[in-house]
């Protein structure tokens, strides 16, 4: 029998051939033509694989992504129209990508998705990460322009519209990421309306590279606010229990959570473990931040070169010792710096929801969610820091934690979204630290 979900009337399938749609067929309770007044999906031209070729031919507009090394990709345009620069890099994720659109850490990047399919299952309100979308440019190799997902509100190629993003579909992503992965992440400019190989070239050459950019201040909140809202059902089921342990009816923690460009998951679980947030912009002072009088102090995730932003790392230094301290990605990163470490640039990052860390305490391999392209040199770290986490695939550092003064980070995500929850457990950890 049809369950919870209201039912969903498809029409009969007019495009054979392409594996589109990823739920099962449509129960015989559900009848075709539908009866007025019934739900049905809005008539769509569709532009996948076995439909009429020249209806595609007539419906597409070309798109290209040139690379600073004198590399163009053609495809479909999709999404808005124009032209956009930025640090091209790829993600391995084979879902959540309305997670990765919504990360404002993408912002200055142009982002290919490795999964060969996406869009599949379209995109709705609930699995934002933040208020809008940061990313530059978007690429993948088959866009699915008829999501099928009882969540799904819209179509991807709506959303990217509506939010001013270019994307381009039927790019050979598998050539493009050799060659990011070869030759290192490199500018390049995606473009709807400038389709010369060689002017494309020229731009995607003079556009400014990421390393030495404050790309924070375009994505921070202009002043602090509170937070109330908790994981989602459907996430509070597949976590931890650590991270949403409910708070015990004694004092609430109280968390000021700097923000960087923080991605909504992380405040989400702070708040169902109890605690009471207060976000604040990433270029608060020390000063600023204690005022809150927080019993603990989290520095978020956010884009670009960490070693540009002085004024958070002066005010990390103002907070060390004073407050437990726990960083995610760019504030693992800044913390570093804060102790006196230095950060580089790697040659390509990590990004996806299957990188392999070890966490050097328990000797357990915990599968986690990454996206950044800088990192913490270990050597650069003083012999008060040790190193927790390291990265499986490249030895580099993943997590540290400071011997006397209460502060740790880590790399990577463990509030997922999208990813693994093999991490929530910081979360826990971050608690304990506050004594709660
Ligand atoms: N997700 C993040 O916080 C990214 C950190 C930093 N912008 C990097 O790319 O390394």
């Amino acid at each position: 029998m049809f369950h919870a979900c209201p039912p969903i009337l498809r029409p009969p399938r007019s495009c054979a051939g392409t594996a589109v749609h990823m739920t099962s067929p449509a129960p015989p309770s559900i009848i075709w033509p539908a009866p007025a007044g019934a739900l049905l999906f809005p008539p769509r031209i569709t532009l996948r694989a076995g439909c009429d070729k020249a209806q595609r031919r007539t419906m597409e507009k070309n798109a290209k992504l040139a690379l600073a090394d004198g590399t163009v990709f053609t495809g479909v345009a999709f999404g808005a129209e124009g032209e956009i620069s930025g640090e091209v890099v790829f993600n391995t994720s084979m879902t959540g990508y309305q997670e990765i659109l919504t990360d404002p850490s993408y912002n200055g990047q142009i982002v290919t998705m490795t999964y060969p399919l996406i869009g599949n299952y379209g995109v709705n309100r609930q699995d934002v990460e933040s208020k809008g979308l940061s990313l530059r440019g978007f690429v993948v190799k088959e866009l699915c322009r008829e999501p099928s997902n009882f969540r799904s509100e819209q179509p991807l190629q709506d959303y990217l519209r509506e939010n001013g993003i270019i994307g381009i579909e039927g790019v050979d992503t598998r050539a493009l990421v050799r060659r990011i992965r070869v030759h290192g992440a490199m500018t390049g400019v995606l473009s709807t309306i400038d389709l010369d190989d060689a002017s494309l070239i020229r731009k995607a050459r003079s556009a400014p590279a990421l390393v030495g950019q404050d790309l924070v201040r375009e994505v921070m909140p202009e002043k602090a606010a509170g937070w109330n809202q908790g994981l989602d059902e459907l996430v509070r089921h597949t976590t931890a229990p650590a991270a949403c342990e409910p708070h015990n009816g004694g004092k609430q923690p109280h968390v000021v959570a700097v923000d960087y460009g923080m991605k909504w998951n992380i405040t989400r679980h702070l708040s169902d473990m109890g605690c009471k947030v207060t976000v604040v912009p990433g270029t608060s002072t020390a000063d600023e931040i204690l005022a809150h009088n927080p019993d603990g102090v989290f520095l978020s995730n956010g884009p670009g070169d960490p070693e540009p932003l002085t004024y958070a790392v002066d005010a990390i230094k103002g907070v060390l010792g004073k407050k437990p301290v726990f960083g995610i990605c760019l504030g693992h990163q800044l913390l570093g710096l804060a102790l006196g470490g230095k950060t580089y640039k790697l040659k390509f990052g990590h990004r996806g929801g299957n990188q392999p860390v070890l966490n050097k305490r328990t000797k357990k391999v915990e599968i986690t969610s990454q996206n950044h392209g800088f990192a913490v040199d270990a050597d650069s770290l003083p012999k008060d820091v040790e190193i927790t986490h390291i990265n499986l695939n490249d030895n580099t550092v993943e997590g540290m934690r400071h011997t006397s003064m209460p502060a740790f980070s880590v790399q990577y995500h463990p509030e997922a979204a999208a990813g693994p929850h093999d991490s929530s457990y910081l979360f826990g950890e971050f608690r304990k630290m506050m004594g709660h």
